[in-house]
């Protein structure tokens, strides 16, 4: 290797040989009458690119040295990812419709007496919380545990994972700060504890004035009723393997018991848990009988929170 006499480039043997002749070195330039420098390979006496050798290395120096990524300028996602950690849930399942009819379902729901609840799973530990266990809210007020609320996954508990809608990866959902309540004040939305006055006064204040409210839902983590309408605030809430709501068209769904029969996978779903994001598009490409089975799991309407303010009116979202 021989080097430039303008010491940019580096050269082999032959190429500096072809070269040397007819190279003029970048400061050796000469500017034509205007200033402006030759325009082409040829006016500088270097040969055509197809007649060059492979062999010139690439220029070296500070100019080449890579640059740092710059800093993201983001806070890290406040998830946890635990994607290693979920090896059993399927991601994809074969195409089948496991489902009971409507009607038949509806039987097996009527069938079960309802539960009331001792205990919420809100998935703190005993030690984030010693009240989780003494609830505090209307024990006259119907509960439903559904089934997979208490189920773990390795160890952790459903209603701690979720899905980035990022990422599309399982994460671990941060826990509820245990003393204070998060709770929107402007529509029913509870907070995660099941011993907060205050969502307990709201809920008490609800349900008397809405006596028709009071048998529960399909699924649902905490303190749910059959009403048709649910705020933002209220929705977010349900983003979780353990009770997942989706939005579609404004229309709201717990897909929590389909999650596991989703012929896309659990995440497709459960990355829009929450109604981080009304689905309406992703049902496009949908079946008929897709669409038929989607039915079954609707639970109401997406209402406004507030007064009438809608989703820019709420104090959470
Ligand atoms: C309640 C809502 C939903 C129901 C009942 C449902 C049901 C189904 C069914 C039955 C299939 C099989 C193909 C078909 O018949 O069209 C399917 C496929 C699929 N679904 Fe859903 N789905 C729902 C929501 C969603 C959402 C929100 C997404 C978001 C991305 C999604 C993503 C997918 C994907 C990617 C497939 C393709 C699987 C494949 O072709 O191999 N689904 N879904």
């Amino acid at each position: 290797m021989d080097r430039c006499e303008c010491g940019l480039f580096q050269m082999d043997q032959e190429a500096s040989e072809t070269v040397s002749k007819s190279h003029i070195p970048q400061h050796l330039i000469q500017l034509d009458d205007l200033g402006n420098p030759p325009s082409s390979n040829q006016s500088l006496g270097l040969p055509k690119r197809s007649q060059r050798p492979r062999s010139y290395s690439t220029p070296t120096g500070p100019s080449s040295t890579p640059l740092p990524p710059p800093p993201n300028p983001y806070p890290p996602y406040p998830f946890v990812d635990i994607e290693d950690n979920l090896p059993q849930l399927p991601s994809r399942r074969k195409l089948s419709y496991p489902l009971s009819e409507p009607d038949e379902r509806k039987k097996i729901e009527a069938s079960k007496p309802p539960v009331m609840c001792e205990s919420v799973d809100d998935g703190r530990t005993d030690s984030d919380s010693d009240s989780s266990s003494s609830s505090t809210v209307p024990q006259h007020l119907p509960f439903r545990h559904s089934s997979s609320i208490n189920s773990t996954i390795n160890g952790i508990p459903k209603s701690r994972v979720g899905c980035s809608s990022a990422t599309g990866k399982y994460v671990m959902l941060p826990l509820p700060s245990s003393n204070l309540c998060d709770a929107c004040p402007n529509c029913l939305d509870v907070c995660s504890s099941p011993s907060c006055p205050t969502c307990s006064k709201k809920l008490h204040t609800f349900y008397n004035s809405h006596p028709s409210s009071l048998s529960p839902p399909p699924s649902s983590l905490k303190i749910t009723s059959n009403k048709s309408t649910y705020t933002l605030c209220e929705i977010r809430r349900h983003n979780h393997l353990a009770s997942c709501w989706i939005i579609i068209k404004s229309r709201v769904y717990d897909v929590t018991d389909f999650l596991e029969s989703h012929p896309g996978g659990v995440k497709s779903l459960l990355k829009y848990g929450g109604g981080v994001k009304d689905c309406e598009e992703d049902m496009m490409f949908h079946s008929y009988k897709a669409r038929e089975i989607m039915e079954r799991y609707r639970i109401g309407k997406v209402g406004e929170c507030g007064g009438g303010g809608g989703e820019e009116k709420c104090c959470v979202m």
